[in-house]
C-alpha cells in the first residue's frame, strides 16, 4: 500500500531531484499535484525545476561531500537523478547504508552517468547490438582505434563524445584523417566533467531513431511491471534533439525487437521509473544507443499526446502508484532555442504561437541564454504526426527570443 503524506507537516512524503531544468520540473509539478513535499537541487540558482519546487538548493552535485552532507540534512525519502553528473558512488554508499532510496537504483545512475558504464553493459554483458567502439584517453588513442591494425580499426565516418556528456556536447562527426584533431580538441571542450576520456562509435546508417519509454511500475501483485509507451521519433542535429514526435510508426519486427532490446536493458538496470531507451532502426535491425534512467528530452511531445505524461509516469512509478502508459493522440514537440548569450531574455510572439491550432508551449524560465541553450518547447496536438509535426515547427518559430 502507498500513503502519501502532507507536504510541510511532520508526515510529508519528501523527493528531492538532482537536476531542476526542464525534465525535472515537469517531474516536481507532477510530484507536487499528489502532494509530494519536493526539494529541487541543481548547479546555478533558479533553475526552472527550483521555480517550483517547495524548497531549492543549490551544490555542485559531483561533488561527494557536498552531496552527502545535503542529502543527510533533508533525509528525502527519495532521491531522483535529473542529470548525469553527479557523485554516483556516494549515492551508492548511501542507498548500502540504508540512508536513502536512489531512483531507479545508485547502480543504475552510476552506469548511466557515463557512456562506458552503460555500453559495456549493453555490449559485452547483455550482447546487445550496438555501433562497434573503443574508448580513448588521447588523441594518438583515438587515432590508432580508427585507423585499427591491418585496417580492423572503427574507420571512418565516425562519431566521437565525451564519456560525460550529454545533449550533443562535445560530440562530432569524423568523416576523415583531417577531421580527427578538430574532434579530439572539441570533445575535450564539451564534457561536463574535466575528464580525458571519449568514446569512438562507429557511424551507425539507421532508417530513423526512435526514443522506447519504458516504465518499471508496481503492479497489483506488488511485483514490478514493466509498460512501454508508443514509440517516439526524433530528428537531432548536431547531437541534440530539435523535434519529436508520436507515434513512430515501425515494422511490427522493429517494434518488437526495440521493446525486447529495452526490456533488456531496463531489467538489468531495476528499481522503479521510467527510462528512454535510444535505438537506431534500420529495415528489422534495431541497434541499442543509450538510456537514460529517467525522463527524455524527446519524450516531451508525451505532455501533449498521452493520458499521463513520461514526467507523470515517473512520478508514479516511483511513487509505487499504478501507471498508464497509452497514446491519446498524435503529437509532435519543437525546440525552442535561446538564439543569443545574454540573462533575462524576453520572448516575443507567444500569441502568435498558440493561435496556430492544438498547440502549446513550454518556456523553462532558464535565467540566462545560450545560443543553443534550450529555453522551451512548441507542443501541437493534431490528426496525425505529419500535421502535429509542421504545426510545432510552425509555432516554435513564432517564439522569439529577445535581448533586452
Ligand atoms: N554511432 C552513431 N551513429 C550514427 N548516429 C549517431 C551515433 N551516435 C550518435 N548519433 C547521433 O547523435 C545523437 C546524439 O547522440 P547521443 O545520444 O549519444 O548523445 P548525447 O549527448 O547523450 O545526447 P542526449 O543527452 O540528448 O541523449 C543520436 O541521437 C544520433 O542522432
Ligand atoms: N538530454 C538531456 C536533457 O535534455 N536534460 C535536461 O536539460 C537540463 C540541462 O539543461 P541546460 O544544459 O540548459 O542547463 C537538465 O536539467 C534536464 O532537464
Ligand atoms: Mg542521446
Amino acid at each position: 500500500m502507498t500513503t502519501l503524506g502532507t507536504p510541510l507537516s511532520p508526515h510529508a512524503t519528501k523527493v528531492m531531484l538532482l537536476g531542476s531544468g526542464e525534465l525535472g520540473k515537469e517531474v516536481l509539478i507532477a510530484l507536487q499535484r499528489l502532494g509530494v513535499e519536493t526539494i529541487a537541487v541543481d548547479r546555478y540558482d533558479n533553475a526552472p525545476g527550483q521555480q517550483v519546487a517547495h524548497h531549492a538548493r543549490t551544490i555542485t552535485m559531483s561533488d561527494p561531500a557536498q552531496l552527502q552532507a545535503l542529502i543527510e540534512a533533508e533525509r528525502p525519502m527519495l532521491v531522483v537523478p535529473e542529470i548525469e553528473a553527479i557523485a554516483t558512488p556516494m549515492l551508492e554508499e548511501l542507498e548500502a547504508a540504508g540512508t536513502v532510496r536512489v531512483i531507479p537504483t545508485a547502480r543504475a545512475a552510476r552506469l548511466t552517468m557515463d557512456r562506458e558504464g552503460i555500453r559495456r553493459l549493453a555490449a559485452e554483458t547483455l550482447g546487445l547490438p550496438t555501433s562497434p567502439y573503443q574508448f580513448c584517453d588521447s588523441l594518438a588513442e583515438l587515432q590508432a582505434a580508427i585507423d585499427g591494425e591491418n585496417g580492423q580499426g572503427i574507420g571512418y565516418p565516425c562519431i566521437v563524445k565525451p564519456v560525460m556528456s550529454s545533449s550533443g556536447k562535445g560530440q562530432s562527426k569524423i568523416d576523415g584523417p583531417e577531421d580527427v584533431q578538430k574532434a579530439w580538441d572539441y570533445a575535450m571542450a564539451g564534457g561536463r566533467v574535466s575528464h580525458g576520456r571519449v568514446i569512438v562509435e562507429g557511424f551507425i546508417d539507421f532508417d530513423y531513431e526512435i526514443t522506447q519509454l519504458t516504465v518499471r511500475s508496481v503492479g497489483a501483485d506488488g511485483q514490478i511491471v514493466t509498460s512501454f509507451c508508443d514509440p517516439i521519433g526524433h530528428v537531432q542535429v548536431s547531437g541534440d534533439y530539435v523535434e519529436s514526435w508520436q507515434p513512430m510508426q515501425m515494422h511490427a519486427a522493429a517494434l518488437e525487437r526495440a521493446r525486447e532490446v529495452s526490456k533488456a536493458v531496463t531489467d538489468n538496470l531495476g528499481g522503479q521509473g521510467l527510462f528512454g531507451v535510444e535505438l537506431f532502426v534500420k529495415g528489422e535491425q534495431v541497434w541499442f544507443s543509450e538510456v537514460s534512467p529517467r525522463p527524455h528530452d524527446t519524450g516531451l511531445v508525451t505532455l501533449c499526446t498521452q493520458h499521463q505524461s513520461e514526467f507523470e509516469l515517473h512520478a508514479r512509478a516511483i511513487l509505487g502508484l499504478p501507471v498508464d502508459t497509452s497514446l491519446r493522440n498524435p503529437g509532435a514537440s519543437a525546440v525552442i532555442y535561446g538564439g543569443a548569450d545574454a540573462q533575462g531574455m524576453v520572448f516575443d510572439g507567444v500569441d502568435q504561437a498558440l493561435a496556430i491550432p492544438g498547440t502549446d508551449l513550454r518556456l523553462f524560465g532558464k535565467p540566462e541564454s545560450f545560443t543553443k541553450r534550450r529555453m522551451g518547447v512548441a507542443l501541437a496536438r493534431a490528426e496525425d504526426t505529419d500535421t502535429a509535426r509542421s504545426n510545432a515547427k510552425l509555432a516554435a518559430s513564432k517564439v522569439k527570443p529577445r535581448v533586452v
